[in-house]
């Protein structure tokens, strides 16, 4: 049976003043699986997931989403997109929920549906922010207002959410709340394509791994397991990594390929 993916990427080259950022990339996310997108710092995994949601221009190469080639084809209504390092705060007093119900604001839609309410409540259900409802996003710690962001993505109940660095430098209730929420959406079949620096503590969740280097795919499978003192639970992950150990080649801290 011939199954679509919700992610498919064929060939895909990016140009942006003049530099090759991303030199032919094929990806595929299939419908159901949570996959990560990894790399070292530039190696251009921002750039990639800025390319499948048609916010950079792609050079050459083909992008389809939900079985559509990119573009006005697309079910935007069913796609979540959290961009990297944005901020929930605004210069007025707009709550958490209202920014969550902007959410469901999207095409032709200008006024929420009736049980807006519920499905807000829901979203930030997902996120452990169900308590901050009516407080300002601007009083939020970074890491709630980045699981504001991710709410106000999941509010749709989107099939295909993506994410760019949900996790970075956020704080530690915020990473382990944003697991839950992974563990969440993969129980309810929801299609995940996340950028993690590292995968830290939703890598039991993730089923396969894509790493880039220097603009294109050098890794698609298995993903990397925590090495040595990194599999230790008590282990913190945030001392630097020497370069020189196994996993230099991918420029992925703390971690290391199966033999
Ligand atoms: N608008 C742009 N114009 C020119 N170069 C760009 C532009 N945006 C990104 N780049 C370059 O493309 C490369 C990849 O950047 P990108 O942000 O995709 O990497 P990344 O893997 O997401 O990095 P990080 O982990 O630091 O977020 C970098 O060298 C960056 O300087």
């Amino acid at each position: 049976m011939h199954v679509t993916p919700a992610v498919l990427a064929r060939g895909v080259r990016v140009v942006l003043s003049g530099n090759v950022i991303l030199r032919g990339i094929d990806l595929s996310v299939n419908d159901g699986e949570v996959v990560a997108l990894l790399g070292a710092n530039g190696s251009g995994k921002s750039t990639l997931v800025r390319a499948l949601v048609g916010a950079v221009p792609i050079e050459s190469g083909e992008v389809e989403l939900l079985g559509k080639p990119l573009g006005g084809a697309v079910d935007w209504s069913r796609i979540g997109y959290v961009p990297q390092r944005v901020s929930a705060a605004t210069g007025v007093p707009t709550t958490a929920g209202e920014v969550v119900t902007s959410g469901l604001l999207h095409g032709h839609r200008l006024r929420p549906p009736r049980h807006a309410r519920r499905l807000v409540l829901d979203a930030l259900e997902l996120v452990g922010l169900t308590h901050h409802l009516d407080r300002p996003v601007r009083e939020l710690s970074g890491g709630q207002q980045q699981r504001v962001l991710i709410a106000r993505a999941l509010v749709r109940d989107p099939a295909l959410l993506v994410l760019d660095e949900p996790v970075a430098g956020v704080d530690l209730p915020s990473q382990e709340a944003f697991a839950t929420t992974l563990g969440a959406l993969t129980a309810r079949g929801r299609t995940v394509l996340v950028v993690l620096h590292e995968l830290g503590a939703i890598a039991p969740l993730v089923q396969r791994a894509v790493v880039l280097r220097h603009g294109a795919v050098v890794h698609d499978g298995a993903p990397p397991t925590p090495a040595r003192e990194h599999g230790d639970p008590d282990h913190d992950h945030v001392h630097p990594h020497d370069p020189d150990e196994a996993f230099a080649d991918t420029g992925v801290a703390g971690l290391r390929w199966e033999p």
